[in-house]
């Protein structure tokens, strides 16, 4: 993917830049960005935190974080640039008074992205705090880190603080799947091929299936991970993006708020889940102590830092329905989990039969066409299509199989170095462009849907159910499948 340079120098004001994301992510992904010479000259990065340290002792830091996370032998040359333009502010978040001190440190005449990489409870301080020292401007541009709230009303909450000082075209609620090369394809995949964008609908598509599985437990996250659980951890969020993507109507232009409309229409045509409907549509689950790759891991409740009556799902499996012209009838079947056997994400479309069997009973016995579209690892796009067996036979029947149609990112633009959807994400807000972030009304509609849920969770006094590190879920996952005469389609990793 050739991403290009950012062509205004700008402040990149990172907030919380001791935590756990702007260490593991934002700022490995700042380095890159400077290594494939994609930051303006000018552009700084500076780094907010709580401890009062010198900025020498700030670069050393991030020179240990890209050296621990950065997944490569650290580039010298690139480290001198990079260092160069780190800035350190030592600010306690929630005092407004300590805001001060940023006057003399941003320099207005640039473009100002300050990252919230803090808990979305310090969202309004942080604003509030920018306020008080005058360096909020129309052009002074914010991020949200996901997720916005634990609900409704809470995203609510946390949306009226940021949008007392900043305008929704200023903010960028961030959804990483969003940047990734593969989520990104979705739109050249559905609306560049004619032959996807013609067979797209109820018609031709028997069902959908969008599975994103994480072999990680809860990384040492208890205490953030405990209040969120998968749902509103991946649920909320990724996955809902990812079926906005599949299941949205053509954007008459691909600008943000073009893209950003229709994602929202079919948000708002999600069927709501009720305590009518809860029980035979959704899975919840939490793993207990197992194997995954051969490794013994503790289960959910043995994790460090757990409270053992907790109840909160690490496993989700949903089947949706979009109520619309286009979808009527076409369920979408959502699972994700934490301790499953690998982790690999990927949406697989499952087509309907031919109308009329022209070949006999090996035809019959083949599935039908599959798309899959491999998000991660091993990224990529297949098809299954039927063949016929080259050969001849005595009674001149036409024998099938299935063989696949299959392209590899990686061998496909072997020259392109996949960039992490982070890299994409920073860039693209330090060019303004919000295509790829999520707006206000699409966390609230996804929030209001996903609260439905869990009041009706709340109303059977549903209780997760426990699966096996190292399983695709409980039980009940196949049989929310299995009672529609389908199954998950376990993907090629899950083998391994
Ligand atoms: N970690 C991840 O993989 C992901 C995280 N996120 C989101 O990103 C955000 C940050 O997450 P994460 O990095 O894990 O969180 P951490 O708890 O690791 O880091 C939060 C940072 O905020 C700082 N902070 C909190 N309160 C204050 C305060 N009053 N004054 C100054 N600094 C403060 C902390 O400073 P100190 O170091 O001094 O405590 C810390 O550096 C959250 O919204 C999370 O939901 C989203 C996707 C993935
Ligand atoms: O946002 C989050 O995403 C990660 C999974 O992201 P991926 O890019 O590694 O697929 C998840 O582990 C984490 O719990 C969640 O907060």
């Amino acid at each position: 993917m050739a991403l290009e340079k950012t062509s205004e120098p700008c402040d990149f004001v990172l907030f919380g830049t001791k935590g756990d994301l702007a260490r593991r992510k934002l700022l490995p992904s700042l380095f890159q960005l400077e290594k494939a010479n994609l930051l303006h000259e000018e552009s700084r990065v500076i780094g907010v935190a709580r401890q009062d340290i010198t900025n020498a002792a700030y670069k050393k830091q991030v020179k240990q974080n890209i050296e621990e996370f950065g997944g490569e032998t650290l580039c010298l040359d690139t480290w001198k640039r990079f260092s160069e333009k780190l800035d350190y502010v030592c600010v306690d978040m929630k005092d407004e008074k300590s805001y001060q001190v940023f006057k003399d440190h941003v320099d207005k005449s640039r473009t100002m992205v300050c990252y919230l990489a803090t808990p979305p409870s310090i969202f309004g301080d942080i604003c509030r705090g920018l306020n008080s020292a005058g360096i909020i401007d129309h052009s002074v541009r914010v991020v949200l880190e996901k997720p916005i709230g634990h609900d409704l009303a809470s995203s609510k909450v946390i949306n009226d603080q940021v949008a007392e000082f900043f305008s929704e075209k200023q903010i960028y609620r961030i959804d990483h799947y969003l940047g990734k090369e593969t989520v990104l394809n979705l739109v050249a995949l559905r609306f560049a091929n004619s032959i996807f964008a013609t067979n797209w609908d109820h018609n031709c598509i028997d069902h959908v299936q969008i599975s994103v599985a994480e072999s990680v437990g809860i990384e040492g996250r208890w205490g953030y991970f405990d209040e969120a659980g998968q749902m509103r951890d991946m649920v909320q969020n990724h996955l809902l993006q990812i079926l906005t993507l599949i299941a949205m109507e053509p954007p008459a232009v691909l600008d943000a708020d073009s893209i950003r409309d229709e994602k929202l229409k079919v948000l708002k045509a999600l069927r709501r889940i009720t305590s009518s409907n809860v029980q035979s549509d959704t899975v919840r689950g939490q793993y207990v102590s197992g194997f995954v790759k051969g490794k013994e891991v503790p289960g959910y409740l043995e994790e460090e830092g757990a409270n053992t009556e907790s109840q909160t799902e690490s496993f989700v499996a949903l089947k949706v329905h979009i109520d619309n012209w286009r979808w009527a009838g076409v369920p979408f079947y959502l699972r994700t989990g934490k301790r499953l056997p690998s982790k690999t994400s990927e949406v697989n479309i499952f087509f309907k039969r031919q109308p009329h069997n022209l070949f006999g009973e090996s035809f019959a016995q083949l599935p039908p066409n599959k798309l899959t579209i491999r998000l991660q690892p091993d990224e990529g796009v297949e098809v299954t299509v039927m063949n016929k067996v080259p050969g001849l036979t005595s009674s001149g029947s036409m024998d099938l199989q299935k063989s696949k149609l299959n392209l590899s990112f990686s061998e496909t633009f072997k020259d392109e170095r996949i960039a992490d959807a982070y890299e994409k994400l920073l860039l693209e807000v330090m060019r303004g462009n919000q295509a790829l972030f999520v707006r206000r009304d699409e966390v609230e509609q996804a929030w209001s849907w996903v609260d439905g849920i869990f009041k009706a969770w709340d109303a059977n006094n549903d209780t997760p159910e426990p699966y096996q590190a190292g399983t695709w879920g409980p039980v009940a996952s196949i049989a929310l499948l299995a009672r529609d005469n389908r199954a998950w389609y376990e993907s090629r990793l899950g083998k391994k």
